[in-house]
């Protein structure tokens, strides 16, 4: 499913009504009707109280449409309308006389204060008071009305956004609607899913509105749900063989940080890597050994940490494997700096790095764009903050075009972690996933992230398909152990949770 920028939203009601011939009020009927269809399931219409905050833009248009099926559906309704009349649209106005014609009442109301009495006894509150319009911050009468709304104990439904909330960055415009139900209409919209807009949607449904789908097939941004992963899951069929499923090598670990080299070979493990080897440091090798009976840990050089002098050695260990991993757990010695970029100058195959590897690319400005390898960087927000020299406010206010400019000018696949993460390709392209939750805040979610994208490569899959597949199935693990265990999980248990959610992914048409 695409995810649109305030643009983009626009481009396509632009595009179904110049190139489909679409009427502006066809669309705006199909909106202000799925609001009411989409919440008959999580609502009982049936004599609920229901006030509809109408603007005056088309967003309010939709509201008044929804007032008349909403009373379809058996709610009691009034229409408040904020704002000057003069400014709404041919669509709107014509179905604010609708509306009226049918005995609707639209009370008009200059000041927040006149619509107390009646929002505060309101079952349901439909807010089409701002959608995609939202033009600069939100004050006066508007911003006490939205504070009004929230201070119900109403159902809020927001059309299309909540309203104040801009639709590029999912920041609140001053004050914003904190919704229980937002249906996001024609499109779901980048505010919906990034912090903390993800907070004021509250539960996300989606209406189509007309547009036929062609309209935005070459938007860049998409949102990954279990239909755009299925396909891309290999199937693995009777004669199936370990050689048949990929070798990853995981250079990771050093004296003392043993343990995230085992959570990322724990992670390539239960994702479904056909064989798996740790490869680490002499020291820290004795106390991986035997961790787990299926990781082969093998040792280079008999230090601490890795050094320049070892990647030789190292480059001609990684000929046997499909793809390699770096990062978890290598420490940031000077040593081991020069060590990862000679390894990332110098690999062929696919290279994920992540974590201290990540340091070391960025300490020694590793040139990405002349690797022979093809590579994909899995950053959480301070890492990333330290590759490109923004700060971590810079990247969360502009998530998804940090990602998608950064993967394009550098040419690899960059998964920049978090809520939500973001998965830059290098065409310009990038997906928004939708698994995972705050649970998985937890030291060493990364490492084993790590061995699941290196999983999936393994798999025999393109660099920009494991890592869809990797964060998408990775989150979903997470969100099944949060069904008994929000906070607490530990990541072994998230882990021992991936066949379950690979065989989720997979029984989709079943
Ligand atoms: N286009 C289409 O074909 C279709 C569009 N559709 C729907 O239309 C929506 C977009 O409609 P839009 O573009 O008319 O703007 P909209 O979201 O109603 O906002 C304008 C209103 O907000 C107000 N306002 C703005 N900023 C403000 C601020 N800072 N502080 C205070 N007020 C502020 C502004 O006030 P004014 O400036 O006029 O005083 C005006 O009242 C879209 O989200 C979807 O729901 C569907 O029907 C399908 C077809
Ligand atoms: N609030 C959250 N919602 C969804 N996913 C989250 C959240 N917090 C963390 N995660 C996920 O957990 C993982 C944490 O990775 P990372 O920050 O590298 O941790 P570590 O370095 O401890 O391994 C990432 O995949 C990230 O997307
Ligand atoms: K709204």
């Amino acid at each position: 499913m695409i995810l649109t920028s305030t643009a983009e939203s626009r481009l396509l009601d632009k595009i179904a009504m110049t190139e489909y011939g679409l009427p502006e009020a066809v669309l705006m009927e199909n909106a202000g009707r799925a609001v009411v269809s989409r919440m008959r399931e999580f609502t009982d219409w049936e004599g609920a109280f229901t006030v509809i905050v109408c603007g005056t833009g088309n967003n309010g248009g939709d509201g008044f449409v929804s007032a008349r099926y909403a009373r379809g559906a058996g709610a009691r309704v009034l229409v408040i309308l904020m704002g000057d009349p003069s400014h709404m649209g041919e669509s709107a106005k014509m179905y604010r006389k609708t509306a009226e014609k049918m005995g609707i009442p639209v009370i008009e109301v200059m000041e927040a204060e006149e619509a107390v009495p009646y929002l505060y006894d309101a079952d349901i509150i439909i807010d089409s008071l701002i959608g995609t319009g939202l033009a600069s911050k939100v004050k006066g009468e508007k911003a006490a009305l939205i504070d009004i709304i929230n201070d119900t104990d109403a159902l809020v439904v927001s059309t299309d956004i909540p309203s104040g909330l801009v639709t590029d960055t999912g920041r609140p415009a001053g004050t914003a609607v904190n919704a229980d139900f937002t249906v996001a209409l024609g499109s779901v919209k980048r505010g919906h899913v990034l912090y903390p807009g993800s907070e004021h949607t509250g539960r996300l449904l989606f209406s189509p509105i007309g547009i036929p789908e062609e309209a935005s097939e070459d938007f860049p941004v998409r949102l990954l749900f279990r239909e755009d992963i299925a396909p891309l899951l290999p199937v693995r069929n009777q004669i199936s063989h370990k050689g048949k499923n990929g070798f990853l090598g995981i250079f990771a670990g050093s004296s003392g940080m043993e343990g995230a080299a085992l959570l990322a070979g724990q992670g390539a493990l239960y994702a479904g890597a056909g064989k798996t080897a740790i490869i680490t440091t002499g020291d820290a090798a004795p106390i991986m050994a035997g961790k787990f009976p299926e990781i082969m840990v093998s040792s280079i050089g008999n230090g601490p940490h890795f050094t320049e002098d070892m990647a030789e050695a190292a480059l001609e260990k990684a000929k046997a494997y499909d793809v390699i991993a770096i990062g978890p757990g290598i420490g940031r010695d000077e040593e081991t700096v020069k060590f990862v970029k000679k390894m990332v100058e110098n690999f062929e195959k696919t290279i994920i790095l992540d974590a201290d590897g990540l340091y070391a690319a960025a300490e020694a400005k590793i040139d990405f764009k002349s690797c022979p390898g093809r590579l994909i960087l899995t950053p959480h927000v301070g890492e990333f903050a330290r590759l490109t020299g923004l700060s971590a406010s810079e990247i969360e206010e502009k998530r998804i075009d940090a990602a998608s400019d950064f993967s394009k000018k550098n040419r690899l696949v960059l998964v920049l972690k978090g809520a939500p993460t973001v998965i830059g390709l290098p065409d310009g392209r990038s997906y928004v996933n939708t698994t995972g939750n705050p649970g998985m805040a937890t030291g060493g979610m990364g490492d084993t992230l790590t061995g699941v994208i290196g999983a999936m490569a393994a798999q025999g899959m393109s660099p920009s398909s494991s890592a869809a597949v990797g964060v998408y199935l990775h989150g979903l693990a997470g969100d099944l152990a949060a069904e008994t265990t929000p906070v607490g999980y530990r990541v072994t248990d998230l882990a021992r949770l991936l066949p379950k959610a690979r065989a989720q992914i997979t029984e989709m048409d079943e």
